[in-house]
């Protein structure tokens, strides 16, 4: 590992060298164990930690398929699927490994008793399988998580929609949260030059994401002057659905759950901010009965904001707890795209507010090939900056995801994998120069 290091630290390692680097037997990375998933049993979702389930371990390197690439890690980030695969929530991804390991012969290395994980990565390209053409080994690249197997035609137009769609590192193994990842080639991206590894690998997963559930004519395709009602807007997706109303030229209204959150978003350039925790919005009286009244006051006091309009968008995805209330402050005609359900899935809303006022719902999940490509060219263009906040290594990823499941942390949080230490790996200060405010934002904070 150490010889894979000094290449990629050499300015001098030429791609034939990365080719024949030899790769080692086994590399280090994060799982979880398949004898373990009872182990939270009888505990509640906020009490289950992540610190008791995921390890560190010794892995055996898989064997190169057709299409794929082999990737030495630098650096990876902490997603919060990640964290409801440490607490077998709301299933063990054991399932999700089984069922791909009955696709084919080559798929069945993905069903383990171990499964690595992590959907987000920077590093150099090692090895490339037979029929890759477009990646090299010692090219750069991020990693987007979406694996697919195109074979059937549901999935032509849309890749999303193909039927073995997996997100990688969480539906598949060999995941981002190691030394080592295996991906599909058409997961490659470049690494945008001016950002450090750490950098690089934050913002994949939830920008992408953001940039569909938002942008993208597949998700909300939201224009000029919207109203975006985003919640936990200084967060993983948040705080990349901030950015693209702003660069957009909608309005955001950000709620967030303190007053340092709240800084956070105006320091993006939002000035619609409601701290939903000093505002104290109770939408639930009881487990099973919503305070409409509550929906009430929060839209008046969107209205306060916006100065009388009601939101064209709202961005979603704590679920329960709000979902009735996004639905009521929402505009006639106008949309709730949601991604997940963080606070629980058995949403509840009035539907007479939906039908009467001709609202709609769409579900939407990470981002198509092109999509996520594209949502990458804006954070490489230096149009949208990641909202890294700090890094842990990767001995200490237990404890980032603990953060995360408990929302202390702010933005994205990174993991050093390979990368000894931060800042490495830019190599375009002039245009890292001219971002570099933004690029700090959320640091240290
Ligand atoms: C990028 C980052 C993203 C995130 O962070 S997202 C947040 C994390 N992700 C999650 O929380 C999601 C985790 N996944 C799940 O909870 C489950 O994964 C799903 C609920 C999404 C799906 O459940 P399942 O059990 O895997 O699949 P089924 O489709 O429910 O299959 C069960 C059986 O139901 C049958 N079935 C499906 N649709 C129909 C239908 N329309 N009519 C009749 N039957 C149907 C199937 O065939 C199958 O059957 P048979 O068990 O016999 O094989
Ligand atoms: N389908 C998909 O493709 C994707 C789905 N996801 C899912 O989206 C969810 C959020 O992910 P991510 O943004 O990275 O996570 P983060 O934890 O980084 O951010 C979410 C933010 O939402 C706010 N929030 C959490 N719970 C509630 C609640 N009950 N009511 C109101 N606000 C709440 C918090 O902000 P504050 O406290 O400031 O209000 C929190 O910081 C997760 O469930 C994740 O699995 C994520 C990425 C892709």
């Amino acid at each position: 590992m150490k010889d894979i290091l000094d290449a990629i630290q050499s300015p001098d390692s030429t791609s034939a060298d990365f080719a024949n680097l030899p790769l080692p037997e086994s590399y280090r990375a994060i799982t979880v164990h398949k004898d373990e998933t009872e182990m939270f049993a009888g505990i509640s979702t906020r009490d289950k930690d992540p610190r008791k389930s995921l390890h560190l371990d010794d892995v055996p390197l898989p064997e190169l398929g057709p299409g794929e690439a082999l990737v030495a890690v630098m650096a990876s980030s902490v997603n919060y699927n990640s964290v409801w695969t440490s607490i077998f929530e709301p299933l063990p991804t054991f399932g999700f490994l089984e069922r791909y390991g009955r696709l084919s012969e080559l798929t069945k290395r993905h069903d383990l008793p171990y499964h690595i994980i992590g959907s987000d990565l920077a590093g150099v390209v090692l090895r490339t399988g037979p029929g890759v053409n477009a990646w090299k080994p010692g090219d750069e690249v991020v990693a987007h998580c979406l694996s697919v197997e195109l074979e059937s035609s549901d999935g032509h137009n849309d890749t999303m929609l193909d039927p073995e769609q997996r997100i990688w590192g969480f539906e598949t193994n060999f995941g981002g949260l190691a030394e080592i990842a295996l991906v599909k080639s058409n997961q490659l991206m470049p690494k945008p030059g001016h950002l450090s590894w750490e950098e690089a690998a934050a913002p994949g997963l939830v920008n992408s994401t953001a940039y569909r559930q938002l942008v993208s004519r597949n998700g909300a395709g939201m224009k000029q002057g919207d109203n975006v009602l985003i919640w936990g807007a200084s967060g993983g997706l948040g705080s990349y659905a901030t950015q693209f109303a702003l660069a957009g030229g909608a309005n955001p209204i950000c709620v967030v759950s303190s007053p340092q959150k709240a800084e956070i978003c105006r320091a993006m350039g939002a000035e619609a901010i409601i701290d939903r925790n000093a505002e104290g919005y109770k939408f639930w009286k009881d487990e099973n009965t919503q305070d409409p009244k509550e929906w009430k006051r929060f839209g008046k006091r969107i209205r306060e904001l916006t100065g009388g309009e009601d939101i064209d968008i709202v961005f979603e995805h704590p679920g329960r707890e709000t979902f009735g209330a996004s639905v009521f402050v929402t505009r006639k005609g106008g949309t709730i795209t949601t991604c997940a359900s963080t606070s629980g899935y058995m949403h509840e809303y009035d539907n007479r507010y939906l039908w009467m006022s001709l609202k709609r719902i769409i579900g939407s999940h990470f981002a198509n090939y092109r999509e996520a490509w594209e949502a990458n060219r804006l954070i490489a263009k230096g149009k949208i900056h990641p909202t890294l906040s700090k890094t842990y290594s990767l001995e200490e990823t237990g404890q980032a995801a603990f953060d995360v499941h408990r929302n202390l942390h702010q933005g994205k949080v990174g993991v050093l994998c390979l990368a000894p230490e931060e800042g490495l790996g830019v190599r375009d200060e002039e245009l890292r120069a001219k971002h570099i405010d933004a690029i700090n934002r959320f640091r240290n904070i």
